[in-house]
């Protein structure tokens, strides 16, 4: 197997170099290398590579594999040091990455998760632990795409991940041993807050946090629309609903910080925040909101029954 270790230097030489790898497939003592590999490195891949790389991982331990040159490029300059390879240049670039890692998390879209995981099996060592993002992929649909017996993790985060501020959600399956859930969680703590739930509540949890984030979004672009009806200047508008959302989430990460009593405090009894607050709930925003979070768990029960 050629080396694994490369990086890219686009903008002097746009030609891939090889360099020796820091550590083998395995370390000469016998355990696994502590090379994570992330096969399909997309949004959410990403995220969590860059939350990894934000608590201090060591850049030469990580591979990604995508499916275009330029997106590897793109990453290996981002991700200094990383391993980026691009299946139209490499087409074994899944198996290359699965091959000696200690973790290999599968990020690609639910339809094509069942595909990469019988593609990278033979390429697995049995104590590799293999943990799947994918919204509405069974624990049972990954294990019966792997080799019996290989351990495997359905997890569900979110891209706030990059900043270390993500919920990861973790759920072993039946190989998965309370060591390499704890390795796993281990991991991906330097991606947020990791929370362990049982799988008939993923769906649920991934209407709340994993689609969270775009709630959130949606809720600023919904603030910045309003602001420009309201008469102001658009780049105005867009700069104070973007830092009034994030200002609220770094009150709300504070430790204890509770959404209503923050709600509370800044709604003057019959000032304007409470004039405002009353329309949202004459129009029925909250079942408005939870009937999205309800389609979104169902759309990922249906997901699943499709892929069975
Ligand atoms: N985007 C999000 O916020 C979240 C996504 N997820 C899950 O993460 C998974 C990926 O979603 P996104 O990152 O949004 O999609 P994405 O499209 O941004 O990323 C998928 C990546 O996989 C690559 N890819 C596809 N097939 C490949 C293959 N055979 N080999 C190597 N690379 C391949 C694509 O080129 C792309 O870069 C999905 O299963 C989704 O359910 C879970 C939680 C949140
Ligand atoms: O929209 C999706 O299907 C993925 C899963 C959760 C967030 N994004």
């Amino acid at each position: 197997m050629r080396d694994l270790q490369r990086t890219w230097e686009p903008a002097v030489n746009p030609v891939r170099r090889f360099v020796s790898a820091a550590r083998g497939p395995n370390c000469n003592d016998g355990s696994m290398s502590n090379r994570i590999a992330f096969l399909g490195c997309g949004s959410m891949n990403e995220a969590i590579l860059g939350g990894l790389l934000e608590g201090g991982a060591d850049p030469s331990d990580i591979v990604a594999t995508v499916r275009r040159a330029e997106r590897a490029a793109e990453l290996a300059v981002r991700y200094h040091g990383i391993t980026a390879i691009a299946g139209e240049e490499e087409p074994d670039n899944n198996k290359q990455a699965a091959k000696g890692s200690a973790v290999v998390i599968l990020g690609v879209k639910p339809l094509g998760i069942a595909d990469l995981a019988r593609e990278i099996g033979g390429s697995l060592s049995p104590q590799t632990i293999v943990i799947s993002v994918a919204a509405a992929v069974s624990l049972a649909q990954l294990e019966g795409a792997l080799p019996p017996g290989q351990p495997v993790i359905r997890s569900m985060p979110n891209t706030p991940a990059k900043l270390g501020r993500g919920v990861v959600s973790v759920t072993p399956g039946s190989h998965c041993t309370p060591e390499q859930l704890q390795k796993a969680k281990s991991i991906l703590k330097s991606a947020g807050t990791v929370v362990e739930v049982p799988e008939d509540q993923v769906d649920a949890l991934s209407a709340i946090s994993g689609s969270g984030p775009a709630y959130a979004f949606y809720l600023a672009e919904a603030m910045a629309s309003a602001g420009v009806e309201l008469g102001l200047d658009p780049e105005l508008s867009l700069l104070l609903a973007r830092e009034t959302v994030a200002g609220a989430g770094f009150m709300l990460a504070e430790p204890g910080a509770d959404p209503s009593a923050l709600r509370k405090a800044v709604t003057s009894p019959n000032g304007t925040t409470e004039r405002a607050i009353a329309t949202f709930d004459d129009r029925g925003i909250p079942s408005i909101i939870a009937a999205g979070a309800r389609a979104a768990a169902e759309r990922a029960a249906e997901i699943t029954r499709q892929l069975s």
